[in-house]
């Protein structure tokens, strides 16, 4: 199960952060360690920092962009020195443990953490189905990035501990993965576009309401079809139109 929970780590600028980052994942059981762009990759620094972590370092995979991180991730948790950003769906750190490991039984879990100097941008902590915060001090709430990763494995562990003690486990829905969920929205987009509701000079804020809106909601796979299916048919009646 703790091989369904997946570390990523976007556009990060200093090996020794990925290096510390494999180490604190690896203390805590995790191995899928995956980087959205790094600024350097990780050489000889972050082995030191990795000590005997270096096996996950070897088999990180490097992506170019964060939606190929997630594209087979059904639940996205994106981590925030910040609190509250964008007004998203919270969850505690602890909460955050119990969620990942109750969802990675069945299915990929991703926990998303920032850049050293700006964290995730909005396009990016938008996503995710949740946003985590480490209730750290409010007038200095930002923790080091490894260290950040340290703390939400140590809530994972805790908790698929805490898991692993209990006889029966709960039936969960089948939530699409954040590929299909990308596509809905990019489809969404372009029928409220073609239909002038949202105006192609002019977008706003729609998208990002409805993205929250959705996220909130969390459709089902099969309730994502229906919606799918819905704008389809909606689509071919303008084309005739
Ligand atoms: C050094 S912090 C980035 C700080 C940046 N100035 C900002 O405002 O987001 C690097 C990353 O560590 C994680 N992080 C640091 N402090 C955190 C906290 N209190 N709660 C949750 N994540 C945190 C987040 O992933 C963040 O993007």
């Amino acid at each position: 199960m703790l091989d369904n929970i997946r570390i990523v780590l976007v556009n990060t600028s200093h090996q020794g952060n990925i290096g510390s980052a494999a180490r604190a994942m690896k203390t805590m059981g995790l191995t899928d360690l995956v980087l959205v762009d790094p600024v350097e990759s990780p050489q000889s620094h972050a082995s030191a920092l990795a000590a005997g972590a270096t096996d996950i370092l070897a088999a990180a995979h490097t992506v170019d962009t964060l939606q190929e991180a997630i594209a087979d991730c059904p639940l996205v948790l994106a981590t925030s020195a910040r609190n509250r950003t964008l007004d998203w769906p919270m969850l505690s750190p602890r909460e955050a443990g119990a969620k990942a490991v109750q969802e990675g039984k069945a299915a990929k879990v991703a926990l998303v953490f920032g850049r050293e100097n700006s964290g995730l941008t909005n396009e990016e902590l938008q996503m995710s189905q949740f946003h985590v915060h480490i209730p750290a001090n409010p007038e200095y709430s930002s923790l080091n990035l490894a260290m950040a990763v340290q703390t939400l494995s140590y809530e994972i562990r805790t908790a698929w501990l805490e898991l692993e003690e209990q006889p029966q486990s709960i039936e969960l829905p089948e939530y699409p993965n954040g590929e299909n969920l990308e596509r809905f929205f990019v489809h969404l987009e372009k029928s409220l576009t073609d239909s002038g509701f949202i105006v192609r000079q002019h977008p706003g804020l729609v998208m990002n309401k409805l993205r929250r809106m959705f996220n909130r909601a969390r459709p089902e796979e099969n309730e994502l079809n229906i919606l799918r299916g819905m704008l389809t048919s909606f689509d071919k009646r303008m084309d005739k139109e």
